[in-house]
């Protein structure tokens, strides 16, 4: 007989350079994930753990493959998650053996195909490239904004169906993140708060990242912060319009493209499968 409760739901466990996620499958049994459960299952001492969760269900529009619905591990439920994006595409290509995937979100419709050496590329749509397309919670001066704190001034606002607010450092290593991150994520200039990322250029096509995430604090990797940071770069006339992001977790190809789409390459990992107890999910 089982211990597990009724109504238990079976998950993978991804990465994508070590931002992890659970993939829960709801093409044919429906799911309704309330904030408070998403966190019971994020916990990592009493639950499974993760930076955000992801539900695939059945595509709205009839042009995808599936719908993605992502939630960072705080239950707030998110537009766009690069990493996910990867791991979900690659779900996917191996169920239909087929070397492309298309996933939709609430940002919309992302296009992904295999890549040499088992990697998986996604077309992450295109960049926002304006401060005036991340919400804002006051008027500024969409060149200078009002956001300077211990030597992080001056941040490139880039919007990847989220918003990112990139800084340029001389060290990276140096920044206290873990202390920064939650003041600037939560200025009041951000009234659906912010990813924070900060990046010091170490090469020609080469740039180190940091990423203090909205919603999920220190990731080792975020897809969507180095889409935005290799844009940010670009704009910034630091890089030409492709480069090697090297974060925590390992190193991401990135290529803003010249229809300002943004193309992401990584691997993917799958970590475990398991079974959710029912008693998590309600
Ligand atoms: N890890 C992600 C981004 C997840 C969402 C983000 N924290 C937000 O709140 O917008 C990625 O790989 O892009």
């Amino acid at each position: 007989m089982s211990a597990l409760s009724p109504q238990g739901r079976s998950f993978l466990k991804m990465h994508g350079l070590g931002n992890d996620f659970v993939v829960l499958d709801a093409r044919s049994q429906p799911l309704v994930l309330s904030a408070e459960a998403v966190r019971r299952i994020g916990d990592r001492r009493t639950g499974v753990g993760f930076d955000q969760m992801v539900v695939v269900g059945p595509t709205k529009t009839k042009l995808a493959d599936a719908f993605m619905t992502i939630w960072n591990a705080d239950g707030s439920e998110v537009s766009a998650c690069g990493n996910a994006t990867r791991c979900v595409a690659w779900m996917l290509m191996q169920e239909s053996g087929q070397p492309h995937a298309v996933i939709e979100t609430r940002a919309g419709l992302l296009d992904a195909q295999t890549a040499a050496g088992g990697l998986i590329s996604v077309d992450m749509g295109p960049a926002y490239l304006d401060w005036r397309d991340i919400p804002l919670g006051q008027a500024v001066d969409t060149n200078h904004l009002p956001l300077r704190l211990e030597g992080l001034t001056d941040p490139v606002g880039v919007g990847m169906g989220n918003p990112h607010a990139v800084f340029f450092v001389d060290d990276a290593e140096a920044v206290d993140l873990s202390r920064l991150g939650p003041i600037l994520e939560h200025d009041p200039l951000f009234p659906e708060r912010c990813n924070i990322e900060v990046v010091q250029p170490i090469g020609p096509d080469r740039l180190r990242m940091r990423v203090w995430e909205r919603g999920a604090g220190i990731t080792l990797a975020c897809g969507t912060g180095a889409c935005a940071t290799v844009v940010a770069a670009a704009r910034r006339g630091l890089i030409g319009r492709s480069a090697e992001v090297v974060l925590d977790g390992g190193t991401l190809s990135i290529e803003w493209m010249k229809d300002n789409h943004v193309l992401m390459t990584g691997p993917v990992a799958l970590s475990y499968s398991g079974t959710l107890d029912g008693s998590l999910l309600p």
